[in-house]
């Protein structure tokens, strides 16, 4: 490993992120009653251009009034192409109350886009003596993103979390489909008579892990579309969290279990974890390096793989 340690990303639980729309404020209380980790109140696509500024008083209005319990609370704001971000900005750091802890940007295409938001955050926290520092979180849903997704990861002590949006992120590559994650029915190979399927988001949600990684942040796989496939989330979820990623949206309130499910480590993962690592300490202390668990090796590294299931469980209260 370089000599630089690698950063832990913040401890939080970030299994699932409940998504809801800011002009539908009937919701707002069944998302807090929800199981999801992080609640993201929606100020951008799913707010019609008319909506925006009854969405922006629901929503700092729910910031004071709901309880959201211990959940992270955020918001998604709208994109720095757009004319809304600024008053999204200016009132939420003006008017909602200190429960707000993140704020999401959506659509980042360098880590310029962090600075020109940073600064108008930092210059409302300090005229408004706000206590919190607001976090935030970004969606790598662009190309421009993806390519610069590393300088991203690295643009302020501020980012906490980092998503990968299927949906814009296709739109913006070109991608020949209209599905939001999951399989896409054309992305196969073809061999003597079978189609084996492949995974077209696998090298965009590996780019943003290692980003992440590399920088302390938390990475999470978006959205997932078709809410009524239940095994379809639960296959995209399971593969995200062998890759590296912590959580996934839900945009729906079913896919909150789904999520929980996938990225909470099972009783098997964390009783296994734990043997490796009394296995290892009893290796050490007879002074060796490797030793054998269960016919297969387990050595040093394999005490940094245990500990991410066992640090996660122990989060989760395992
Ligand atoms: C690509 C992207 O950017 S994704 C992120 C942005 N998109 C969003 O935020 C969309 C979030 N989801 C939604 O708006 C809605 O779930 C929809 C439009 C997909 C479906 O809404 P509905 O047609 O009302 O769904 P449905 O009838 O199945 O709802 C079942 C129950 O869950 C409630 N519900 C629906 N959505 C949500 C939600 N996001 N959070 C909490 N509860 C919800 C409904 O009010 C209903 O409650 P009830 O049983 O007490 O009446
Ligand atoms: O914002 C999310 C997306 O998939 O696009
Ligand atoms: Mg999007």
């Amino acid at each position: 490993m370089s000599f630089r340690i690698q950063p832990a990303p913040p401890a939080r639980l970030n299994r699932c992120q409940l998504f809801g729309p800011g002009s539908r404020p009937a919701i707002f209380e069944k998302m807090a009653a929800s199981a999801a980790d992080v609640i993201n109140l929606d100020l951008e696509d799913s707010v019609s251009p008319d909506d925006k500024p009854a969405a922006r008083a629901n929503i700092i209005e729910a910031i004071g009034d709901v309880d959201w319990g211990d959940k992270t609370l955020s918001v998604r704001i709208n994109s720095l192409d757009t004319p809304f971000w600024y008053r999204d900005v200016v009132d939420l750091l003006e008017q909602a109350s200190e429960r707000l802890d993140q704020i999401m940007i959506p659509k980042v295409g360098n880590a310029a886009d962090l600075y020109a938001v940073d600064a108008l955050v930092t210059a409302i926290e300090a005229a408004k003596g706000r206590k919190k520092k607001i976090a935030f979180e970004v969606i790598i849903e662009s190309a421009a993103g993806i390519c610069h997704v590393e300088e991203i990861a690295a643009a302020t002590p501020r980012l906490q979390a980092m998503s990968l949006g299927a949906a814009d992120f296709a739109a913006s590559m070109g991608m020949a489909t209209t599905g939001i994650g999951g399989t896409q029915k054309w992305y196969y190979m073809h061999h003597e008579g079978v189609n084996y399927w492949s995974d077209p988001w696998h090298w965009a949600q590996a780019a943003i892990v290692a980003a992440c990684r590399t920088h302390g942040v938390l990475p999470v796989d978006g959205p997932f579309g078709d809410f009524s496939d239940d095994e379809g989330f639960r296959t995209q979820a399971r593969r995200s969290a062998t890759l590296g990623m912590v959580g996934k949206w839900a945009i729906h309130p079913k896919q909150v279990a789904l999520a929980n499910e996938v990225f909470t480590p099972s009783e098997d993962a964390v009783g296994e974890a734990r043997e490796i690592l009394s296995a290892m300490e009893e290796a050490t202390a007879r002074g060796e390096g490797a030793t054998v668990y269960k016919g297969r090796l387990v050595d040093i590294a394999s005490i940094k793989q245990a500990e991410v299931i066992v640090r996660q469980a122990e989060m989760i209260g395992l």
